[in-house]
């Protein structure tokens, strides 16, 4: 993510992967303010191992894009929500990319962040079965979860 401040939102990523089982890591990793932090990220990502990136960013959100022009690891942006503009700044910056250079752009906020860790965890369960099933049983835990009346 850009900033400690988009924890709050970035955290249902991390949460969401934690409930899947998924291995991961978080960081605050800025194109604008630590940039050489960003390509040494971006660059060792896949020598290290990592098979995809989400990457949570507001305002001027360059840190996805870059991101991707930089690996060849899917990277999935969440637009953070911003004061200003209301993330349709954030969502903008991250879903117009150029022809050539993809972010897989997912919703402004909250549940930008959890469906970006379930993408991910869709991606990676196409090559993982024992991934699979955890993830099937999520679908069914949370399709069981909905009251089918209101009260
Ligand atoms: N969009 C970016 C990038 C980037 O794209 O590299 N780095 C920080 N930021 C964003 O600036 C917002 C305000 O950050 P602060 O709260 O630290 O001032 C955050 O939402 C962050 O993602």
């Amino acid at each position: 993510m850009g900033s400690r401040s988009d924890w709050e939102t970035m955290r249902h990523a991390s949460e969401t992967l934690a409930k899947l089982g998924i291995p991961h890591e978080c960081k605050v990793v800025s194109a604008h303010r630590t940039p050489q932090r960003m390509y040494d990220y971006a660059q060792g990502a896949a020598p290290r191992g990592l098979r995809t990136i989400i990457a949570g960013a507001g305002g001027a959100a360059h840190l996805p894009g870059m991101t991707a022009s930089l690996t060849r690891l899917p990277v999935l942006g969440v637009p953070v929500e911003s004061h200003a503009l209301k993330g349709m700044d954030s969502l903008l910056s991250i879903a117009q990319m150029p022809a050539g250079i993809p972010v897989g752009t997912l919703a402004i906020g909250r549940a930008g962040a959890v469906n970006a860790a379930l993408l991910a965890a869709a991606m990676l369960a196409t090559t993982d079965a024992a991934l699979a099933i955890r993830l099937e049983k999520f679908r069914e835990d949370q399709a069981n979860a909905v009251a089918e009346t209101p009260e």
